[in-house]
């Protein structure tokens, strides 16, 4: 009888990432530089891979490489034409997310908005039993949401008993979460579905959030608002929220992104509101917290995938043609 042979191979370990979205020439660059800053001071085991569509350039591109980024380069996804009013006219290019699906040389991604900031290490969440899709609930209360049935007789899943959902609406809304971060598996088969059926589902107001909802109802698993703090969620549910134990938080209501911050729009003077600001910019003036930095005082490593994002740009992105650039509504 054959020795059994005990393979020597070294296991094949499961590859995760987080991995972020930018499009345009704008200052949400901003946002992804914060957040490699973010994820390197919780000393997170993974890398940030950020998908990006053409339109981002070249000197973005170089920035982001600096911090130690995985650049993925992505093609727009544009929705079925339509009459849709989007929340946000700038909505309709965050189709463009579902490309990450592609990315199958990881295992399990975690998706974070550009204007997410990580406070505290959250690598714990990639060991989540596979097959399912996590995300925090969000809220139906803001302004946003006026054009929604839950909005207008006041009905908020994060308080499911304050308003009854009357019969005659059918059945009540299924939990609905918010898109801007969330942990999932790459699969070419579910890309292949996300985008076949995108081409037959009319665009809502929303856009790719809705969409996901939609799509991953059945698998969907709600995570604590710790790894994803809605920011409306400290006037509009406080009772929900525990602000100290925040892991992540999404710097999602009007007015708040700390790169555009003024104070100004509604409920920005909250001294709640001016500590997160100040903290994502604590971080993001952080020079030790630089790629280059880390690097030198043995605190980050340059993976392969970052040496060839490296080599790439230093030998001259510029070559490589014009940056095509795509007629986007441009951001809030
Ligand atoms: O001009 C833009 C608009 C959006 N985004 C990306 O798309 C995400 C979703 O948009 P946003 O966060 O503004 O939506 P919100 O969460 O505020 O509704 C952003 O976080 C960015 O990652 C971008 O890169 N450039
Ligand atoms: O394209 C649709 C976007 O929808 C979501 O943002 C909304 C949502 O959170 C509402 O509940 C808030 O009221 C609103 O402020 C906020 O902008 C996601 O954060 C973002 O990633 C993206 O999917
Ligand atoms: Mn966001």
């Amino acid at each position: 009888m054959a020795p059994n042979i005990i393979s020597t191979k070294a296991p094949i370990l499961p590859k995760n990432a987080y991995v972020t979205f930018l499009a345009g020439n704008g200052d949400y660059v901003k946002g992804v530089v914060g957040l490699a800053k973010g994820l390197r001071k919780v000393k997170s085991k993974y890398p940030l891979v950020v998908a990006l569509l053409p339109d981002v350039p070249e000197d973005h591109r170089k920035i982001l490489v600096e911090q130690g980024c995985i650049l993925k380069e992505i093609e727009p996804v544009y929705p079925p034409e339509n009459q849709t009013q989007f929340a946000m006219a700038y909505y309709v290019i965050n189709y463009s997310k579902l490309r990450i699906w592609e990315f199958v040389e990881y295992s399990k991604m975690i998706y974070l908005d550009g204007d997410i900031q990580v406070f505290d290490n959250i690598d714990h969440l990639f060991d989540m039993e596979d097959g399912y899709f996590y995300a925090v609930m969000d809220c139906f209360c803001e302004k946003t949401w006026s054009h929604t049935p839950q909005y207008k007789i006041g009905y908020c899943q994060q308080c499911p008993d304050k308003v009854q959902w009357p019969s005659q609406l059918g059945s009540k809304p299924p939990l609905y979460f918010n898109a801007g971060m969330f942990v999932y598996e790459p699969s070419l088969s579910v890309y292949e579905d996300l985008l076949t059926t995108l081409k037959v589902t009319s665009p809502t107001p929303f856009a790719e959030q809705d969409y996901l909802n939609m799509f991953f109802r059945d698998i969907y698993r709600p995570i604590p608002p710790i790894y994803n703090l809605v920011m409306a969620m400290l006037w509009r549910h406080p009772e929900n929220i525990e602000l100290e134990k925040a892991k992540v938080v999404h710097y999602c209501a009007a007015g708040s992104k700390p790169w555009r911050y003024t104070g100004k729009e509604e409920n920005m003077d909250r001294e709640d509101i001016k500590i997160l600001v100040a903290k994502w910019w604590d971080i993001y003036n952080d020079e030790s917290l630089d790629f280059k930095n880390a690097v030198a005082i043995g605190e980050a490593e340059v993976g392969e995938e970052e040496q060839a994002s490296l080599q790439q740009i230093f030998a001259g992105l510029s070559e490589a043609g014009v940056v095509h650039y795509i007629n986007a509504p441009s951001a809030a």
